[in-house]
């Protein structure tokens, strides 16, 4: 059988806690041959445009991303080439100069608000999880998160919130569940989810021998 990388999609609302389950994922596959890709660090580059500029984009519509570049990127991967990947600073609301080269893995996990919404990226995953958190929990979650993290204030989480990341949740994210295989309540405290779908990646592992 050809060699090929599995790819895991973790899709979900912001503060939904994709990351903590991408991260719990990866910490129960240390050691192993496994690697994360955020979708986030594929937001356009803008660094053409003043800080001003970039403070009225939409985040949360499926434009703002370069999905051209994922999917090339996730390309190469998946024929087990290095990838340049870019780094995003979410303070400054743009790509940083900066790249980081990246070896691949036999495992992917490909992290990022609206990953299920494009259908190329879709078919080019094995698993495809949501993660499903209620609205009151990810907006707490996303304001103690970008105010200690992203260097936000608590005005501008609630502003964004409520005119920008809300609205465009129910329109863009919400409406991708439907293609998930596995729909994750509450993100990444959920022991038995994380359990399950460690031992699911381990039989997929095992059937392509790559255990
Ligand atoms: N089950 C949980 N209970 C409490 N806090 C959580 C939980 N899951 C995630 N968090 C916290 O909420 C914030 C957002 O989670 P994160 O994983 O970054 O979400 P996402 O990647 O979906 O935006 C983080 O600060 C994280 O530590
Ligand atoms: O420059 C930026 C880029 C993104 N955002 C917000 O980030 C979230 C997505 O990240 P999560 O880790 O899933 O929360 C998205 O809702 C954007 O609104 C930003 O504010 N500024």
């Amino acid at each position: 059988m050809e060699r090929k990388p599995v790819v895991i999609g973790v899709a979900g609302g912001s503060g939904s806690g994709k990351t903590s389950v991408t991260k719990a994922l990866y910490e129960n596959f240390k050691g192993h041959s496994i690697m994360m890709i955020e979708q986030d660090y594929y937001y356009k580059d803008q660094s053409d445009l003043p800080l001003e500029e970039r403070l009225k984009t939409n985040y949360d519509h499926p434009l703002a991303f370069d999905n051209d570049l994922l999917i090339e990127h996730l390309n190469q991967l998946l024929r087990y080439e290095p990838i340049e990947k870019p780094v995003y600073d979410y303070t400054i609301h743009t790509r940083s100069n900066e790249v980081v080269h990246v070896e691949p893995k036999d495992v992917i996990i490909l992290e990022g608000i609206l990953i299920l919404e494009d259908e190329r990226l879709r078919e080019l995953m094995d698993i495809k999880l949501y993660v499903d958190t209620d609205a009151d929990l990810r907006i707490i979650r996303r304001l103690l998160r970008d105010i200690k993290e992203r260097g936000r204030s608590m005005d501008s989480v609630i502003e964004q919130y409520v005119n920008v990341v809300r609205p465009m949740h129910n329109q863009f994210i919400e409406p991708t569940k439907r293609y998930a295989d596995i729909i994750i309540p509450e993100g990444g405290h959920n022991r038995v989810a994380i359990d399950l779908m460690v031992t699911k990646i381990q039989t997929i592992l095992e059937q392509k021998s790559f255990l």
